[in-house]
This record gives C-alpha cells, sequence and structure tokens, in this order.
C-alpha cells in the first residue's frame, strides 16, 4: 500500500516499528560511563515508514527534515553512511521519512530507523554483509539499534547488545504519551537513579514481572511523567519505557484498550498497538524476499 507522504519516486518502503522495555533494570556502571541493564525489549505494530530510491552518485539525502535535527546527526543519514563506508559501496540514495512515532518517548524510534535504513539500504544496494556485521554496526549508532535489526523480541544484557530471542504473548498496549521530552543522557548521570539492582535470570523472569528502575527519578524530575502514571493506573497497571517519557499498560484485546483509551484527558495523547515478537520490518523484508 502506497504512503502519502512518501512519493512514488521511492522504490522501497519500509516500517521502523517502535519497542517496548517491559521491564529495565540497572546493574552498575561501567567505567566509559554506560550503564549494564538487564531488559526485556517487544516490538509494537506502531511504525515510522521509510521510503528509499536508488542514487547513483554516491549521495545520501534525506527529504524530510526533522525539526531540531540537523541533516547530518539524523540516525537515518548516520546509518547510511556507515554502510557506504563499511561496504565500500559508491552508490547512495534518496530517503523520505514518514515520523508517527514520539520522540524521545521510550519507543525507540531513532533507533529503529537507524536499522531500518541499515536493513533497507543492504537491499536496495545489494551489498553482502550479514545481520551480525549490521547489528555490530548499528551499535556504533545506538545501544537500542542492535535489537532492531534482529527483528525478535529479546531479553538485553551489557549496555543492551547481548540479545536472547524470547517468546512472549503478544498482548495490546496502552501507550500514553506526555507531552515532554526526557534525554536517556539525562537520566543516566542522575545522581539518584538506583544502579546496584542484581542480576535475574531470564527463566525467573516472568512475564510482567521486574520493573523499571529509571521510573522513580524519571517521575520525580517530570511531573508530566508523574501525572501520566497516576492517571493510567486507575485503569491498568502502568510503567514507563525505556527512560520514558512513554508510559504503558497491557489489555488482552484491543477492545478493552480502547474503552481506557477514550476515558483520557485530550491533554494526554495515546496510541495503542499489539505487543509483537517478529518486528514489523523483518515481517515485510520477509515478504520480500519470498517475492
Ligand atoms: C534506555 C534505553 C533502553 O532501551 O532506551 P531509551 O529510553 O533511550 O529508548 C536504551 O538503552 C538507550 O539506548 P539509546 O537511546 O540507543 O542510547 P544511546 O544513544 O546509546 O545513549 C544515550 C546516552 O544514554 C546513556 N546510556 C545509554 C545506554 C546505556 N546502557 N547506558 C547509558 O549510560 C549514555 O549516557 C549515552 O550517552
Ligand atoms: N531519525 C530520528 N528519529 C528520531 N530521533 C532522532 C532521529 N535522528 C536523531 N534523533 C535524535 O535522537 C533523540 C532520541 O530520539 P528517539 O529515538 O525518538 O527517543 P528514545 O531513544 O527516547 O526512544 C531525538 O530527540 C533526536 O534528537
Amino acid at each position: 500500500m502506497s504512503n502519502p507522504a512518501i512519493p512514488a519516486a521511492a522504490e522501497l518502503i519500509l516500517p521502523a516499528p517502535a519497542k517496548l522495555n517491559l521491564m529495565l533494570h540497572i546493574l552498575g556502571r561501567r567505567a566509559d560511563g554506560y550503564h549494564e541493564l538487564q531488559t526485556l525489549f517487544q516490538f509494537l505494530d506502531f511504525a515510522d515508514e521509510l521510503g528509499f530510491a536508488l542514487r547513483t552518485d554516491g549521495q545520501i539525502r534525506l527529504h524530510t527534515p526533522i525539526e531540531g535535527v540537523p541533516h547530518d546527526s539524523n540516525l537515518i543519514v548516520r546509518a547510511a553512511r556507515l554502510l557506504q563506508m563499511h561496504a565500500g559501496c559508491t552508490l547512495g540514495a534518496d530517503i523520505w521519512l514518514d515520523k508517527r512515532l514520539p520522540m524521545g518517548g521510550g519507543i525507540g524510534g531513532g533507533s529503529s530507523d537507524a536499522a531500518t535504513t541499515l536493513l533497507g539500504l543492504k537491499h536496495l544496494w545489494h551489498l553482502d554483509c550479514s545481520e551480525d556485521q549490521l547489528a555490530t554496526l548499528g551499535l556504533s549508532l545506538g545501544a537500542d539499534v542492535p535489537v532492531f535489526v534482529r527483528g525478535h523480541a529479546a531479553f538485553a544484557e551489557g549496555v543492551g547488545e547481548k540479545l536472547q530471542p524470547v517468546t512472549l504473548s503478544e498482548p495490546w498496549f496502552l501507550v500514553a504519551i506526555p507531552q515532554v521530552l526526557v534525554s536517556t543522557a539525562e537520566i543516566f548521570s542522575d545522581p539518584e537513579l538506583t544502579r546496584d539492582t542484581p542480576p535475574i535470570k531470564v527463566r525467573s523472569l516472568l512475564e510482567g514481572g521486574g520493573r523499571n528502575d529509571c521510573q522513580p527519578v524519571v517521575q520525580k524530575r517530570y511531573s508530566e511523567v508523574r501525572n501520566a502514571l497516576i492517571l493510567l493506573n486507575k485503569f491498568v497497571p502502568t510503567r514507563l519505557t525505556g527512560t520514558g517519557a512513554c508510559v504503558f499498560g497491557s489489555f488482552p484485546n484491543q477492545d478493552d484498550a480502547d474503552k481506557v483509551a477514550r476515558q483520557l484527558p485530550a491533554t494526554l495523547p495515546s496510541f495503542i498497538a499489539q505487543g509483537r515478537n517478529i518486528s514489523m520490518l523483518h515481517r515485510k523484508l520477509e515478504k520480500l524476499v519470498e517475492k
């Protein structure tokens, strides 16, 4: 199906889905300042969309700027240039982004855009590089990029790069979007953040178990997040994803999620999407390969 936000010139249109951190424990801080974590990633069927067209002059042009993000700093452009350099590829690309995921929301939009760019351009440029290579390249762009490259729900350790695929139930999520941008770096540098949660084994982690260690710090600093947690908790157990700002609750079906969404005030936008173990991107890529 075509997307009116992406011109017909695009030869390849791919989704860049959101993720949730169903739990997020912080175990410690490494010498380089990064934090050792344990987190459970699941994808949502809610996504940005990217269009790609081949250029033969080697240039990378993103035609849909994001306000406040310079062209060359956009993770899409950085991912494209990194792949070009790594593969010694002389081809370029025109790229269009239909941004639907709230930014700075802890649902991984920028990282997912980067992963979709790596996989999309591998396809467009007919590159012979492995998923392992793309995940390693992705990690240099952000801790969350590898899970989007792999496309399978996962228990993650290290700084988020040691991934163990898991199969979870696939409930419907109501995700509320407090109207505030939370900086990941700011939360990780907060002196009040606890960094001593003991490691747990994935098999001992019951679905819905664990917690988000960032939540106390984020809700203390941002009243918008605090209020959203209070409000949504009246209907369903609610938790922060990543370093926020989004908060979520799960439901057995879409109707139940809809009923709660309708009761939220207009000042707290939200969306509903199903949690998925295989990302939308990988489901679409599989279909392309089958053709
Ligand atoms: C916390 C998580 C959980 O999924 O998600 P978000 O809330 O950002 O989506 C991620 O680990 C974020 O991953 P990502 O957004 O790719 O982070 P990066 O760009 O690599 O790092 C941003 C900043 O966060 C801090 N950081 C990030 C990851 C980590 N394990 N330890 C850290 O201390 C560092 O200060 C770094 O400069
Ligand atoms: N393609 C992109 N999409 C979103 N954000 C981007 C992108 N490229 C760079 N950024 C920068 O990354 C920051 C974090 O974005 P995002 O991934 O949406 O948040 P989070 O990591 O909290 O889920 C943004 O505020 C923006 O400055």
